[in-house]
């Protein structure tokens, strides 16, 4: 497990390091500035001659980590230069005794600077402590940064981006790599950062896990290799592995049932049977012919045998959804996995009622999972596209506390949530994955994974850490403009815990 930090926890952990801890401001510092030379030296030490390292300084403690990176870098002997952004009256304690340490070092600081001259450029200029669009002077820099040639580093965060949000703040550097400090920053993993990030390597200055004092980061995500599935009785029988009930596919959709039953099967799941449209039964059949099949007139006794239930893949939004989702709602309180027109059908006018029904069985205790993408999220919470994917955590923990359930909000990096409790941010996938089906796919595997016994906020997590893995070994095979779902679900725990 990896923590994903905000900028107000990583500033009241560098706090508590400080004040708690007692190891001082300047000592992390220097580790940080120590942790960046320590790349660079990796990258650079064999051409150092040739080498010229400019580094863009802000006025807060990100620029006071530039300046002590430039002091060890030209002790060791780098050709090395600082370009000040700011108001040196206005600048932080630390950086004022970094700037006064590094005078007696040779550094270039003088005004004409050509930055053309140099082929490493370090973006100091804001760290965590970026409060506002950057603009003026600041922006400048930030363009003069993003035109140069050369190796790009970032520390802590590239100037510009939100370490909460991912968002770009006016405009942002983009770094070839960033050496991250302490915990690795939400907006680092989060799109577009990620993308401005470039690679990110974290880097342990001196603050760990006895820095939280009680208050563990509200988010983590999960390194490859790192999921496990829950152990295979060897002794067992296809009951064992569980019943699991879909209904999907109307008339004309049998594609999103077949997607989906696969991947539950790939999964593990012992029995599926699919519930989908009278017409749709020659096509399951052939294309799922390990699958059970029943008629939406079969509904009522399919819940009795299932042990678990998923409803939404290319169900429509027409009357006999409606109605079997009413079946499924008020028949049973089985564990129930809802995605795509389940999800649009309960935003509906039409199934207000019957949103409130769920949500009230959701306070007594039903095992609900709503698999939402940005679009269906935005019609159940009333909300823009663009409001929900500029704050996905928070948009799926409304959703999560709404109906008392876990919520999967899908998007390049899907969050996870329960109504308490930190929040997973899924880092395997690729633009392949932007494909139809592939949500079927993930249905497929939540629901496989609760239908072996895993519980439903860490089927919800490992179900969408392995799709993106299975994602990944499918753009291996066919690139990530050849993926197409099937190829998802046939990638399904292939490998899955090799370590990338
Ligand atoms: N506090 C600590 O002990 C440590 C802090 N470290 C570094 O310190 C950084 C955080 O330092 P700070 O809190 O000083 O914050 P920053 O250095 O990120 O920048 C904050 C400064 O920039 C100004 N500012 C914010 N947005 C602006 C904008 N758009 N335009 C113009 N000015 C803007 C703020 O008013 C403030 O003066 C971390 O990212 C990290 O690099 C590291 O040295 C590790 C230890
Ligand atoms: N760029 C991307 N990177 C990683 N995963 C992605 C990306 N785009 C989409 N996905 C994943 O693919 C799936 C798409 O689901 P969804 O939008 O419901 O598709 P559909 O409705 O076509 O089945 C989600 O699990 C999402 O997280
Ligand atoms: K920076």
């Amino acid at each position: 497990m990896k923590y994903l930090v905000t900028a107000q926890e990583m500033k009241q952990y560098d706090k508590n390091t400080i004040e708690y801890l007692g190891i001082p401001g300047p000592v992390l510092m220097e580790r940080a500035a120590l942790a960046a030379e320590d790349f660079l030296k990796e990258r650079f030490d064999a051409v150092k001659e040739r080498t010229k390292v400019l580094i863009f300084a802000g006025m807060g403690n990100n620029g006071g980590d530039g300046l002590a990176l430039a002091r060890l870098l030209a002790a060791d002997g780098y050709a090395v230069a600082v370009k000040c952004v700011g108001d040196m009256q206005r600048a932080t304690k630390q950086w004022k005794s970094q700037w006064q340490t590094l005078q007696h070092f040779p550094v270039k600081t003088d005004s004409n600077i050509a930055v053309d001259e140099y082929n490493v450029i370090v973006d100091a200029l804001f760290g965590v402590g970026l409060s506002r669009p950057v603009e003026g002077n600041y922006a400048d820099a930030v363009k003069e940064m993003n035109k140069a040639e050369g190796f790009k580093l970032a520390l802590d965060v590239p100037s510009g981006i939100c370490s909460d949000t991912g968002r770009v703040l006016g405009c942002a550097f983009l770094a070839d790599v960033t050496v991250t400090f302490g915990f690795c920053k939400r907006g680092l993993v989060l799109y577009p950062g990620a993308e401005y990030a470039g690679e990110v390597r974290t880097a342990n200055v001196g603050i760990g896990q006895e820095s939280f004092l009680g208050q563990e980061p509200e988010m983590y995500t999960y390194e490859k290799g790192s999921v496990q599935l829950l152990k295979r009785n060897a002794a067992g029988n296809k009951g064992t592995f569980g019943k699991a009930l879909l209904v999907a596919g109307s008339n004309g959709m049998a594609g999103a049932a077949i997607l989906a039953a696969k991947a539950a099967y790939r999964t593990g799941a012992g029995m599926v049977k699919v519930i989908t449209a009278e017409e749709n039964r020659q096509i399951i059949q052939q294309g799922i012919p390990e699958a059970l099949y029943g008629s939406c007139r079969q509904l009522t006794e399919s819940l009795d045998w299932a042990d678990v239930i998923a409803i939404g893949p290319g169900i429509g939004r027409e009357e006999q959804a409606l109605q079997c989702l009413k079946t499924v709602v008020e028949r049973s309180r089985k564990p129930l996995v809802l995605d795509a027109d389940a999800l649009n059908l309960l935003a509906e006018e039409n199934g207000r009622m019957l949103a409130e029904e769920l949500r009230a069985q959701g306070a007594e205790g039903r095992v609900i999972l709503l698999t939402p993408h940005v679009g269906e999220l935005s019609r159940l919470l009333k909300r823009t596209t663009s409001e929900c994917k500029d704050d996905l955590p928070a948009c799926a923990k409304i959703l999560a506390k709404r109906f008392h359930a876990v919520a999967v909000a899908k998007d390049a990096r899907t969050v996870v949530c329960k109504e308490q409790g930190a929040c997973y941010l899924n880092t395997t996938g690729n633009s392949g994955m932007a494909t139809a089906g592939s949500g079927d796919v993930l249905t497929g595997v939540i629901l496989g994974l609760l239908a072996q016994g895993m519980d439903a906020p860490e089927a919800a997590t490992c179900g969408v850490y392995l799709h993106g893995m299975a994602g990944d070994l499918a753009a291996g095979l066919h690139t990530e403009y050849g993926v197409m779902a099937g190829d998802i679900a046939e990638c399904l725990i292939k490998n899955q815990n090799k370590k990338a």
